[in-house]
Parts: C-alpha cells; sequence; structure tokens
C-alpha cells in the first residue's frame, strides 16, 4: 500500500472536480485528483456536450424543412443517425483534451484513475493507495435514476448515458420524463425523423416559470411531439423493437425505444460517508452555504451536493471551495444567481426568482415586466418571432428573469450579470443597444417597465406642461 500525504484531494473529475483540481494546483497547492471512468464526468461524456451536438444536428434538420419561409426550396432531409452520432463522438473528442488526464498531470495534478472510498474522517482510499488530504472536495456527480416501475427490469431502456451509443434511428420513441432532458432529446428526436412520446407524471418542464414554459412546449408539440402531461408511467412491457408503457390514467403508449429520463440519483453510494462522518440528505450530500459536509475538512459540489444539477453550477461551486480551502476565507453560495437554459427550440431561459417565488418570499411590491419577440424587428427579420422576455422587479431591482424564445440562453447571460452585480431597471434603461439585435429585448422590457410609470402618469404630464411654458 502506498500513503500519500497531499493539501487537496478531490474525488470526482467532472467538470466541478475539474475546476476546483485545476484552480488549486495553478495557484501552488499539492492536489491529487481521483477519476474512477472518463475524465470530463457526465457533461463531455453523456451528457451537455452530446446532447448540444445532436440537438444542433436536429435544428439543421428542421431548418431545411422550414426553408421556404426564407424563399428557399425546402426539402425533406435524409438523416443519417449514425453518422449524426459520430459528429457526436468528433465534437466530444474535440473538447476532450482540455479535460484529459495529460493536461491535469501538465498543471501539476496528481491524477489516480481509481475509485475513492473512505476508511475513516480523514483517510481516503483508492486503489493501492490510501490518501490523507488536509481538505477533501467530494465531486463525484450523479447518475441516472432508475425508476421502479413495474416490468421496466426487463424490457430494454435507454438512459442519457446509453443514448449515444444507439446508431438507429428510434422508428417511435418513449420518452419517460419531461424534465431538459426528456425534453430536449424528445424534440431532437421528432426533428430526426421519429415519431415521439413524452410521459410525465406532472407538468413538463415543471421547474420553469408556467407562463413561458407553456409557450416552449407548445411550439414543441407543434412539430409533432406528443406530450402526455398528469399522468405516471406505472408500467413497462414488450422487448427490443416494441415496447409499451401504461400510465396512471389507463393509457397504453406503444413505440420501439423508451428513454428513462426522470431525474438524477446522487453518486455517494460506493464513497463510505459514514466512516467519514458525512451526512446525506434525499437529494445528496448535506452541506451548509459554504458546501462544507457535516465533516468540516471535507467539502461537496455540483450534482452530489444535491441542488441545482448544471455544469455551471458545479464550475461556481469550485471557485468557492478554492477560495476557502486554500485560503481559508468565508465562502457563500448562492441560488439566486444562478441561471439554467433548456435548449428546445424556442430556448427556455431562467435567472433569479420566478414571478410565483417572488410573490411568496418577498411579498408586496413585486412587479412584473414582459416584452415579446414579435415586436423586435430582428425577430421579424429572421422570423424567429415566438418568445417572451418577462422580468420580476422588486423596488426598482430585477430579482429574477425567464426568457423563452430564440436564443434564450444567450440572452440570459444579461440577466444573470444584472442579478449578480444588483443593478437595477434604471441600468439596463440607460444602456444604448445596437438595432437591430434581440439584445434589444432587455432594453426594451425595462423601457416596458417605466413606460406606464412616464406615460400615463398625470404627474409627469403636468411637471412637462409647467416646464414648456417656462422654456424659451
Ligand atoms: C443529458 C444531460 C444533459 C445535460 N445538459 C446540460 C447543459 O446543457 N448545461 C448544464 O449546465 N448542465 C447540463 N447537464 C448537467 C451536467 O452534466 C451536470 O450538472 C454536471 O456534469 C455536474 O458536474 P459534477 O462535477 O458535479 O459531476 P460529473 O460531471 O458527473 O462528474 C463526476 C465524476 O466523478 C466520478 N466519480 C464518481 N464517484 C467516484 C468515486 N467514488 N471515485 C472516483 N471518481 C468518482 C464519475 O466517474 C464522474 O466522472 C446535463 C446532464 C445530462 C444528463
Ligand atoms: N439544458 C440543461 O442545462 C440540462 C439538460 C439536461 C439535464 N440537465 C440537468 O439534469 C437534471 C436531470 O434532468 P431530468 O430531465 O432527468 O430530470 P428532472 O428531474 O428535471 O425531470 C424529470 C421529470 O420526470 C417526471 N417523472 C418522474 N417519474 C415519472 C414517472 N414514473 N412517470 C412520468 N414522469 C415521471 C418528473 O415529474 C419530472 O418532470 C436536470 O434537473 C438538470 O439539472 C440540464
Amino acid at each position: 500500500m502506498q500513503r500519500i500525504r497531499t493539501d487537496l484531494l478531490v474525488i470526482g473529475a467532472g467538470s466541478g472536480g475539474l475546476s476546483v483540481a485545476a484552480g488549486a494546483a495553478q495557484m501552488g497547492a499539492d492536489v491529487v485528483l481521483l477519476e474512477r471512468h472518463k475524465m470530463g464526468g457526465d457533461c463531455l461524456n453523456y451528457g451537455c456536450v452530446p446532447s448540444k451536438a445532436l440537438i444542433q444536428t436536429a435544428r439543421v434538420a428542421h431548418a431545411m424543412r422550414g426553408a421556404a419561409q426564407y424563399g428557399i426550396a425546402a426539402v425533406a432531409p435524409q438523416v443519417d443517425y449514425a453518422a449524426a452520432k459520430d459528429h457526436v463522438a468528433g465534437v466530444i473528442a474535440e473538447i476532450a483534451p482540455i479535460d484529459s488526464q495529460e493536461r491535469f498531470e501538465g498543471l501539476g495534478v496528481r491524477v489516480l484513475r481509481e475509485s475513492g472510498r473512505f476508511v475513516s474522517p480523514t483517510e481516503v482510499a483508492a486503489g493501492d493507495h490510501r490518501i490523507t488530504a488536509r481538505r477533501v472536495v467530494l465531486a463525484t456527480g450523479s447518475s441516472p435514476l432508475v425508476p421502479p416501475i413495474e416490468g421496466l427490469d426487463e424490457v430494454p431502456y435507454l438512459t442519457n448515458e446509453s443514448l449515444w451509443d444507439l446508431r438507429e434511428l428510434p422508428g417511435h420513441l418513449i420518452v419517460i420524463g419531461g424534465g431538459p432532458i426528456g425534453m430536449e432529446m424528445a424534440q431532437a428526436h421528432r426533428r430526426l425523423g421519429s415519431e415521439v412520446t413524452v410521459i410525465e407524471g406532472a407538468k413538463a418542464l415543471g421547474k420553469d416559470d408556467p407562463e413561458l414554459a407553456q409557450i416552449a412546449l407548445e411550439a414543441v408539440r407543434g412539430e409533432g411531439v406528443e406530450i402526455i402531461e398528469g399522468a405516471q408511467a406505472t408500467r413497462v412491457g414488450g422487448s427490443a423493437g416494441a415496447v409499451t408503457v401504461e400510465t396512471s390514467d389507463g393509457r397504453t403508449v406503444a413505440g420501439t425505444h423508451l428513454l428513462v429520463a426522470v431525474g438524477r440519483r446522487a453518486n455517494t453510494a460506493d464513497l463510505d460517508l459514514e466512516a467519514a462522518g458525512i451526512e446525506t440528505t434525499r437529494t445528496g450530500i448535506k452541506v451548509d452555504a459554504g458546501l462544507r459536509t457535516t465533516n468540516r475538512r471535507v467539502y461537496a459540489i455540483g450534482d452530489v451536493a444535491g441542488g441545482l444539477q448544471f455544469t455551471h453550477v458545479a464550475n461556481y461551486h469550485a471557485g468557492l471551495v478554492v477560495r476557502s480551502a486554500l485560503f481559508g476565507l468565508p465562502a457563500r453560495a448562492s441560488t439566486r444567481i444562478l441561471p439554467w437554459v433548456t435548449y428546445i427550440e424556442p430556448e427556455l431561459a431562467h435567472v433569479g426568482l420566478t414571478e410565483a417565488q417572488a410573490k411568496k418570499e418577498l411579498g408586496m411590491g413585486v412587479e412584473v415586466a414582459r416584452f415579446d419577440y414579435a415586436h423586435n424587428d430582428r425577430a421579424q427579420a429572421e422570423r424567429h418571432t415566438r418568445g417572451m422576455i418577462k422580468v420580476v422587479i422588486h423596488r426598482g431591482r430585477p430579482v429574477g428573469a425567464s426568457i423563452v424564445g430564440h436564443q434564450a440562453g444567450e440572452h440570459i447571460n444579461f440577466w444573470a450579470y444584472a442579478l449578480a452585480s444588483k443593478a437595477r431597471m434604471r441600468d439596463v434603461s440607460s444602456m444604448v443597444s445596437p438595432y437591430p439585435t434581440y439584445g434589444e429585448l432587455n432594453k426594451r422590457v425595462a423601457g416596458a417597465y417605466f413606460s406606464p410609470k412616464l406615460f400615463e402618469s398625470s404627474a409627469v404630464k403636468r411637471v412637462v406642461g409647467l416646464i414648456q411654458r417656462w422654456l424659451p
């Protein structure tokens, strides 16, 4: 057995763990990084990157079908699903060197391709190694949750891990779960030529503002995706190529392939957390506002910390933990400034509080401003007029923003900055936005907020009248 003493031990080389390891090593800390599977974790290998690459193929196919609106003859695309998967693999391969063992070793990180588990509050076993670290960061991520649906263990099904290996286009894809994974893959497969049925137990895209989610869902339905809401999948049957799903409202849906996308399970099972006195919750590892676990020397970040599960959240956590573990500075994770985007078309993006949350948490004085894409000239020119921006305001400052529409994910960056910098709506309205850009939506929604105050105020009208009388 080989003993290792180090400043920082990071378990898991996904989005969060890699960011901690890179940051800490470059600041001079001695860092050991454990990874038991693929460098880059879920985002690179099974999540964000492959899904966005496939979505792009689907978008091109969709654009070909819809070219007539721009004066180009529409064509029925000949989709080669296997080639699309090659494109997906190619994109992963292009990005992989950034997350590779070689790159991290080049940064001075000691990378061990082993599974880590606690043997005491201060020691981690990994293969033949016994590691003692001043601080430990758990960044072990999450895995697809496989629900206890009757018959599921006897029927072949796909998850976000196996989907990328599928080479033949599903004839009829049944998706259980109408969250971001389910909806992104449902629309992409419909655009690639599959029949698609989504079975959602509650409300599809249920974590987003319902007013905007509705607009996105209508668009996806308009492309031919069947979305059944309020129906739990209760029983699965059939065999490869002929699958059936029974639902709580008495339907039976038949298809060729089944994708299970009903949420995530935190990867805690193999860590022997009890040996280190680390407690868990229903969703992951229990952490305080500074991301410390119930063992003060151990932090948990990213998906395994059981909060919002996004790559940028894991990266945000990583920055806080490096600050705390290396410099002993206080760190406090805020959820109020964390955006997310669902990459269906139209994109659905959000940051901060929804209208309902703001009204519940802040009570009186919450105001809402809206502006439609249809009033944006760039959106008109490009025929992307479906969509809206909605900003929730409290005491003159935005506390939340939601956007549904073309490139909503790009535009939410603006509001993420506004919330993080505690900007006022006055600051937003004073900006000059180039014409014609979609970004004008941000200024115009601020205009929509101020317009009634300016144009419908009798006091303003009186003051203007008085001043005009005195002006030479
Ligand atoms: C289909 C899909 C699409 C997604 N799209 C997006 C998106 O567009 N944008 C976005 O922001 N987020 C997206 N996400 C979420 C994003 O992938 C995750 O939030 C992110 O990967 C979490 O990073 P992490 O570092 O916490 O965990 P991971 O990236 O999961 O990394 C954890 C790593 O730890 C390793 N590990 C686990 N246990 C051990 C152990 N005991 N010892 C050693 N190693 C261990 C694992 O092998 C893994 O490599 C998507 C997720 C999915 C599934
Ligand atoms: N664009 C992005 O950033 C992106 C994309 C994909 C995934 N992700 C991350 O991955 C996480 C997991 O995504 P997800 O879509 O698997 O989970 P999710 O928890 O967001 O959605 C799962 C859905 O499945 C439904 N469900 C659960 N059991 C069911 C059953 N038996 N029958 C029918 N419906 C059922 C739930 O009501 C829920 O709406 C997301 O929350 C997100 O953090 C992010």
